[in-house]
């Protein structure tokens, strides 16, 4: 069956600075595959290659069977492959126009894919069910929304479009563990009611186990090692990834005096 995503040796460097550097790999309608990595491994910039953000040095990628490594050329172009994939973030405050209600971003994002009005306020309805927004959450702007709230709005503007593909960076990162649970639940249903594919990158082992079922590890750019994320987690090959799960704290976990003088010590920016 052709992958939604196929991505083919993509490098890319700033400068002398090799960022991402010759990563394969390919995501099955409906699946859902993990990209793990500490902090600098080039987890986002690949992210940004794949929705459009970043031209690549070379290599190749493709969705739905179209080539988008070279920049569209047209708002045509684009809106196409808007529809094909999304991107959610970390911070939904950021993206998130502050003088926007919650309906007037949904009704925005949609009508770019809807010609007829009844139609995309038709779909607004749809996507406010689908992340559950409540009527007064659609009539209010971000600021007066939860950290929680605010990332089911990012998550329903990124699936106005009916991307076939969302690729979430660290989407759950910024929210108290709870709230992440929801968050996470939710993304599991809308997989299931839509079919969507995602690409889930995260630092967090804990959160890729719950939500993909392929995951790829990366280092300094280069994916060294990949596989079935259950077997990943349980006997990781690879060195790095056998550091990734020990620094992973576990149930009776305790900082060390350093991890806690480090901890509260007041922030210096
Ligand atoms: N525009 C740029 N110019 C120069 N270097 C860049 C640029 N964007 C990213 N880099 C570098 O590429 C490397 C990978 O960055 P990237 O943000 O992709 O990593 P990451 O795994 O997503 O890390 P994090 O989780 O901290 O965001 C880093 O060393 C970063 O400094």
């Amino acid at each position: 069956m052709t992958p939604v995503l196929a991505v083919t040796n993509l490098t890319k460097r700033f400068g002398a600075f090799t960022a991402v550097d010759d990563v394969s790999f390919e995501i099955a309608a409906g699946a859902s595959v993990g990209i793990v990595g500490e902090s600098g491994s080039g987890k986002t910039t690949l992210a940004r290659m794949i929705i459009g953000l970043e031209t690549p040095t070379t290599g190749s990628i493709s969705c739905c069977g179209n080539d988008r490594s070279a920049p569209a050329r047209s708002t045509r172009a684009r809106r196409a492959r808007a529809r094909e994939t999304q991107i959610v973030f970390q911070d939904p405050y950021a993206s998130l126009d502050p003088h926007q209600t919650v309906r007037q971003a949904l009704t925005e994002a949609a009508s770019l894919h809807i010609a007829d009005r009844r139609d995309s306020e038709a779909r607004v309805r749809e996507l406010a069910d689908l992340v559950a927004i409540d009527e007064r959450q659609l009539a209010s702007v971000p600021k007066h929304l939860s950290g929680g709230q605010r990332q089911r709005v990012a998550i329903a503007r990124a699936l106005a479009a009916g991307p076939r593909v969302l690729v979430l960076d660290e989407s759950v990162a910024a929210l108290d563990v709870s709230i992440q649970a929801q968050i996470l639940n939710l993304l599991a249903d809308i997989r299931d009611r839509t079919g969507i594919s995602y690409l889930f990158i995260s630092h967090d082992l804990a959160v890729i186990r719950q939500v993909t079922e392929y995951s790829i590890v990366m280092r300094t750019g280069v994916v060294v090692e990949r596989g079935d994320t259950e077997t990943l987690l349980r006997t990781p090959a690879h060195p790095y990834t056998q550091a990734l799960l020990a620094s992973v704290p576990r149930p009776g976990w305790k900082p060390s005096r350093k991890e806690r003088s480090d901890r509260d010590a007041p922030d210096t920016d």
